[in-house]
Parts: C-alpha cells; structure tokens; sequence
C-alpha cells in the first residue's frame, strides 16, 4: 500500500511531461497566512534547510514537492550490491526544470529555488502561478505529495500589485477547490483561530471540513497560562481529519543554525513536558504529522483511483479520437500520394455538390445554406428587387407628352402613335436589367462561399492543396460568371428588341379605355350626385338676392358658382364621355363604314388600340369618327379636340416666336388638355401593363438561365476539372504539405495519448 504515493508521484511526472492537468492526482496542499509557519513544517517533514527564508513574501509560487523514501525496501533492486549490502544513496533533490541535475547541497536546494522563482515572478515581491516541482529522495522522509504554496497576505509590498490579496486567494484556491486535495491548514496558535485565513479558505471549498486536516503552529509562542488543548482534542473546532500540534524552529534558532535532529528532540519533549499537552503528545509533533500525512494521502489515493481510472479511460478515448482527427501520417507515405489526392479532391467535389443539391451530411438546423441560399436569392432577393422597380419610374408627364410629340413628326397628332409606346416602354425594360445582373452575380458569390466550405477537416491537414482545390473551383465558376450575364443581359436586350402588342396579357388599348371608361363613370357618378346635392342646397336656401341666408353668409354666393362651375364642367366631360362611349359602339358594333378590326389583326384588343395607335382600320374609323362627330357639337369638339392643338381651337393667335422658346416649357406640359391628360393616363397605364408582362417572364427565366449556366454547369464540371488541373504527379509532393501547426498539434496529442495509456497501465498494475 505504501507504494500507492510513488505511484502518484509516477502519475504526476508523467503528467508533468506535458503539462497536462486534465487528471487532478491526490496530493496534500499547504495554506496559511503570511508567517504562519508553513515552509517550517515543510522542512521539518524533511528534516532538511532547504527553503528560501526572510522577512516578509517569501513564497511566491507554488512549490509541488515530491517526497521519495529511500529507506532499504522501498528502494529499487538496484540499490543492493551483488554482496546483499544496501548501497545506501545519499540523500538528493531534483527539479523539473533542469532535469539533468541531482542536488545533494541542500544549500544549493534553496538558491535554485529563489532563483527560479525569480526568474519567473522577478526579483521584487510579485506572485507567480507557475508552479516549481521539486522531488527530494530520502531515507528519513515518508513518501508524500505536498505543494507550498504562497501565503496570503493583505498588504501589497515591494512590487506587489494593490490586489495582492485577490490574487493570492485565488491562486491558493485553485488548487484546493481540486476534489482530490488535502488541505493542511496552518494557523499558528499564538494568534485567535477565528482569524486564521487558512481555515477561512479550507471552509470555502470544503464546508464539511471532510478533507481538512490543521496545523497549529507556534505552541510554543503561546502566553504563558493558555494553551490549546481545546482545538487540539477537536472541540473547538472540529475537523474530522482533526488537528496537530507542532513546534517549529524559532527564527533565533534558525539563525544560529540549529541543527535539525536537535529541533525534533526539543520538539518532542516539548510536547512531553507539556502539563496540558503531555496525555497528548504521542498525537503531537512533525513526526506524528509526517506519519498521519502519508497515511491520509495514501487511504485519499485509495479512495480515488477507481475515478482516476475512469477518467483516464475516457480522457485515452477522446484523445484517440482528436488524434484521428487530425488524420493519419502514414497515409501520407509515397505509394499512397496519388490514391490520397484523389480522394480529399472527390470528396471535394461531391461535398461541393451535395451542398448545391442539400443533400450533405452535416446540413444547419440554424442558417440557410448551399443550394437552399440560392433558392432564396431567386424568390426572394431577385423577386423583391424585381418588385420593386416602379413600371413609370423616371417617367414624367413631359417625356410622355415630348414622346408623343416627337413620334408624330411634323405632322399634327392624330391618334397616340404606336411609335411613342415604344419609344417609352423600351428603357423601362432596360429597368430590369441591374437586378438580373445582380441576381447572377450573388448566385455567383453563394457558390464561391459554398467551395469555401467543402472538403471537411481531412483537408485542413493539407492548406495548400485546400486552397488550390478552392482556386480551381473559383476559376471554374469565374469563367461561367461571364456567359452567363451576358445571356441574361441578352434576355433584356431581346424584351426590348420587339414589343409584343399582342401578348394575350396586355391590356391593349381597349383594355386601357375601359379603364379610363370606368374611372370616368365613376367620376360622372360623383359630380350627378354633387349636382343634385347642390340643387337641394340651392332650393332649400332660396335664390332671392335678399334673402337672410344670403345675407347671412356672404362667402356662400362665391362657393356656390364654384360648385356649379366645376358641375358644369364635369357635366360637359361627362357628355364627351357618353358621346365617346357610343362612338366606340359604334366601331364595335357595325356602323356604315365599320370593318371589324378583330377579323384583321385577330387581336381582341385590336379596335381600341388601332383607335388610338393608329392601325389597320384607322382610315375606315375615320369618316365614323367624322360622321358621328357631326351629330353633336359636343361630339364634334372633342373629335377637334383629338386632331388639333387646343389653341388653334380657342382660336388664340400663336405668337411663334413665343411658343417656339417654349417648346419644351414645363408650365404648358402641366397644363395639360383633357384630350392629353387621357393621352398621358393612357400610355402610362399600357407601360404599366406592358412592363408587368416582361418582368414576370424575366423573373421566370433569369433564375433558369443561372441554374442552367451558371450552378448546373460548374456542378457537373467540378469533378473533371479537379482532375485534369490537380491530379498530375508533379504536383503531389507540394498538394500534399502538411500544416506545420497541425503536425505539432498531432505530435502533442500523440504525446499526450502515450501519457494517458501509460498512467493507465501505472494505475493497473498498482490495483
Ligand atoms: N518559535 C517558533 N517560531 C516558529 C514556529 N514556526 C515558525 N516559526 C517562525 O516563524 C517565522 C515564519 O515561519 P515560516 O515557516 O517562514 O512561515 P511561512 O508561513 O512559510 O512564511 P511565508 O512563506 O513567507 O508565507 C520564522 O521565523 C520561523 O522561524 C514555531 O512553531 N515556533
């Protein structure tokens, strides 16, 4: 059972090897305040000078000790000369850090260890975490496991930062907040145990006091006629692995060099001669100490090496696994390089087409990605921005009426010219042709991200052959970008290139009439109603110029003849209308001249659009047009209307001069005539008809003509052209260069595989 501490001591160099702290090992932690007598017992235990001593911190890193027996039967079958005489080694120490060097100057012992603590937490009086590991081989000590650690102090002093305490506190708590730590509390006995720190901080992390052990320092200092009998029995304060008491060298002792065998005798009678201690003191003294020490670690180590067990069987399995990870060295060798390249570069492939297709492994729950991300920019992206182009954008009254007057030449404007449609709805198509780019251009960027993701970690191995696979597929993908943007610029120049009058969804100009129709009977509706309602008005209020109303409400006359002003005139546009709407009948329906326009273009909107733009029937139209015109003097002004400019009409004279200067004058476009107004409303709403039919078909085609150029084409050419451009021998060697990162990342996890299956096998042999 003895041998259950070298075997944690075994445990922990292992570790120590590649400072690693995933096991927590059993070990036995001193904590104490400042001067509290810790690095005393230390030596004591020892029986050795071997700490750093002075005023003030002297402790500043934590110290892992390593205590080896060397007694004859724990000491290897070397040790014993072929005669059976025991080669009886002196006693020794050894530091981690200069693995090379034994120490039998204990002296010696004391300067490396200041300074290395220097060397790490400087030469003033800072703290460092970085722990000292020393192993001292010995016939006169037991095997034990103890780390000194600084003591906690509440002033900062030399270099010391102002939260000294903090840090201090929080260095001694992490290694006891570790279940596997004893904790050896030190309080010296001099000072009130209420106040001892180191119970304070035991008591934090271990409130049942389960594996607190004390130590009461200084009994000696005490005032004469007290004592501690009280905590010492473990009615003060009870700890279940109890406390000791124990009486170091004074510091007058120290200075003359006491010798240490002549401390333990002093000690020992101390405790003998003691009036309170004396039915104690076989339970008192370092030897007491050192023996109950090696008896709690080893019954601690005991207790926890099943759990050790299992951790370091899970810890063998995770490693084995991160290690696979990184993949394996040997694959790597000559004969293999061709099979290897071929492999990561189809994987890479087909991972970049299961992403396109959604159907990779490791598809998000959380985010949109491959193909479904491409899917998106067609509907949603592309469909929003599509939406959103405004059919008459940039389009004013002026363009609409200059178009219109540009197209009818020198000539007076008969009818809307087909030709100012034309003119109009041509760059409002070329509206549609930053967005389609856009959309092949995002497409484009979604699957450059999508080459981005592929190959998985196999190829992280190898970053150069990872970013040529991406090069490559990058340039694949860049060659397809052009064709296909110039076949969906093609796709708008071809909308724009003839404009399809009889597209069975254009409204056509009947379509547009009977639009105009509706509003303007609703119009007509409104302005009846308001006639009526102004005619009750006017009855109820009397028409007498003395009347009381009148006279009442002076502002009245005025808003009245602007009402009838405004029904008159809506009056007289509601009359054009019906007149209109009864020419159209008769177009329709047959009058003398009428040859039906639908047996001529087989449009159905052909007579309304010919009436407007002009067409097969339109010299047929006219004399209705005329004949009809002549019936009604009203007929006959609106017909005048449509053929002549208005002032001819009103019979102004023309300054021309004047009138030339504003040819273009915006103040005479937004004074339009009704006839231009029904013009103007007219061409706009067969733009708006128009422009929907072409966006519709390019939303259909522009995500198809991406799936078919763009995504299906490089989806079914990745794999070939990885092939042709990476599997050439003359290539392998650079392809195939590991990451230096991640070969050390390997090497270290290989290392670390190594200390686990051997701390495994320790462990199995000792149980
Ligand atoms: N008389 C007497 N003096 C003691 C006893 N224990 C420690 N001392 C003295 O108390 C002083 C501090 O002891 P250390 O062992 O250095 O205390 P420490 O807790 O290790 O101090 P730091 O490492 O600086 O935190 C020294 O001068 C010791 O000689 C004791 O039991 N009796």
């Amino acid at each position: 059972m003895n041998d259950l501490i070298p075997l944690v001591n075994k445990l922990q160099d292992v570790f120590n090897t590649i400072g690693s702290d995933q096991i927590d090992l059993p070990q036995i932690v001193v904590v104490g305040s400042q001067s509290s007598g810790k690095s005393s017992v230390l030596e004591t235990i020892v029986q050795k000078d071997f700490l750093p001593r002075g005023n003030g911190v002297v402790t500043r890193r934590p110290l892992v000790l390593q205590l080896v027996n060397t007694h004859l039967g724990s000491m290897p079958p070397s040790s014993v000369s072929s005669d059976g005489t025991l080669n009886e080694a002196p006693d020794r120490a050894e530091f981690l850090h200069l693995p090379n060097k034994q120490f039998f100057d204990f002296e010696e012992v004391r300067k490396e260890i200041e300074t290395e603590t220097a060397r790490v937490a400087g030469q003033n009086k800072a703290i460092s975490r970085t722990p000292i590991h020393l192993k001292i081989f010995s016939k006169n000590v037991l095997n034990l496991t103890l780390v000194d650690l600084p003591g906690v102090t509440k002033i900062p002093v030399g270099d010391q930062p102002t939260d000294i305490e903090k840090q201090t506190r929080n260095l001694i708590l992490d290694y006891i907040l570790k279940p596997n730590s004893v904790i050896l509390a030190v309080s010296p006995a001099n000072v009130d145990l209420a106040n001892s720190d180191s119970l304070k901080l035991a008591r934090q992390v271990d409130p049942e006091a389960k594996r607190t052990i004390g130590v009461l320092t200084k009994l000696d200092l005490m005032d004469a006629g007290t004592n501690s009998l009280d905590i010492l029995s473990g009615r003060a304060y009870p700890l279940k692995l109890g406390f000791i008491g124990v009486v170091n060298r004074s510091q007058a002792d120290i200075q003359i060099n006491k010798p240490m065998a002549d401390a333990f005798k002093a000690e020992t009678e101390f405790f003998q001669n003691h009036p309170a201690y004396r039915a104690i003191a076989h339970r008192c003294g370092t030897n007491f100490l050192a023996k109950t020490l090696n008896t709690i670690l080893m019954n601690h180590i005991r207790d926890k090496l099943p759990d050790i067990k299992a951790k370091l069987n899970s810890l063998i399995g995770q490693t084995q696994q991160e290690l696979t990870s990184y993949g394996d060295p040997t694959f790597t060798g000559k004969a293999h390089r061709g099979s290897l390249i071929l492999q990561l570069l189809t994987k890479f492939a087909s991972d970049f087409v299961a992403a396109i297709d959604g159907t990779s492994a490791d598809i998000s729950t959380k985010e949109l990605c491959g193909g479904a991300r491409i899917y998106y920019i067609f509907n949603n992206v592309f469909g929003a921005a599509l939406d959103s182009v405004n059919p008459c954008e940039n389009l004013s009254v002026q363009d609409i009426r200059t178009a219109i007057r540009n197209s009818t030449g020198p000539r007076p404007s008969l009818f809307v010219p087909e030709i100012a449609f034309d003119l109009l709805v041509k760059p409002q198509i070329k509206l549609l042709e930053p967005p389609s780019l856009r959309c092949v251009e995002l497409a484009y960027e979604e699957l450059v991200k999508i080459c981005h993701n592929c190959g998985g970690k196999d190829l992280s191995r190898f970053p150069r052959f990872h970013a040529k696979l991406i090069e490559v597929v990058s340039d694949l993908l860049r060659e397809r970008l052009g064709p296909t943007s110039d076949y969906v610029e093609s796709l708008i120049s071809i909308q724009r290139s003839y404009i399809n009058t009889n597209h069975p969804d254009f409204i056509g100009g009947g379509g547009a009439m009977s639009a105009l129709e509706r509003a303007s009977q609703k119009k007509k509706k409104d302005v009846d109603r308001t006639r009526r309602l102004s005619a009750v008005n006017m009855a109820l209020a009397g028409n007498g110029s003395d009347s009381p109303a009148r006279e009442e409400n002076p502002e009245k006359p005025l808003s009245s003849a602007m009402a009838n002003l405004s029904v008159h005139q809506a009056a007289e546009r509601a009359d054009r209308d019906r007149e209109r709407e009864r020419l159209n009948h008769v177009s329709q329906h047959g009058g003398p001249n009428n040859v039906s326009t639908s047996s001529v273009n087989g449009s159905p909107h052909g007579p309304f659009l010919n009436y407007f733009f002009g067409g097969p029937q339109q010299r047929s139209d006219r004399p209705i047009l005329q004949e009809s015109a002549h019936r009604s003097g009203n007929v006959h002004n609106v017909a005048k209307e449509m053929v002549m400019p208005k002032t001819v009409l009103d019979g102004e004279p023309l300054d021309f001069d004047k009138k030339l200067d504003h040819m273009t004058d915006s103040e005479e476009f937004s004074n339009l005539n009704e006839r231009e107004d029904m013009e103007t409303q007219l061409i706009r709403s067969l733009i708006t008809s128009y422009f929907n039919i072409t966006r519709k078909s390019i939303q259909d085609l522009v995500p198809k003509a991406v799936m078919h150029l763009l995504v299906n084409y490089s989806r079914e050419a990745v794999q070939n052209r990885l092939v042709a451009t990476l599997y050439k021998e003359e290539l392998f060697n650079d392809l195939l260069q590991e990451d230096d990162n991640l070969c050390a990342e390997r090497a270290k996890c290989k290392a670390m595989l190594d200390v686990f299956k051997n701390a495994f096998t320790i462990i199995n042999e000792a149980m």
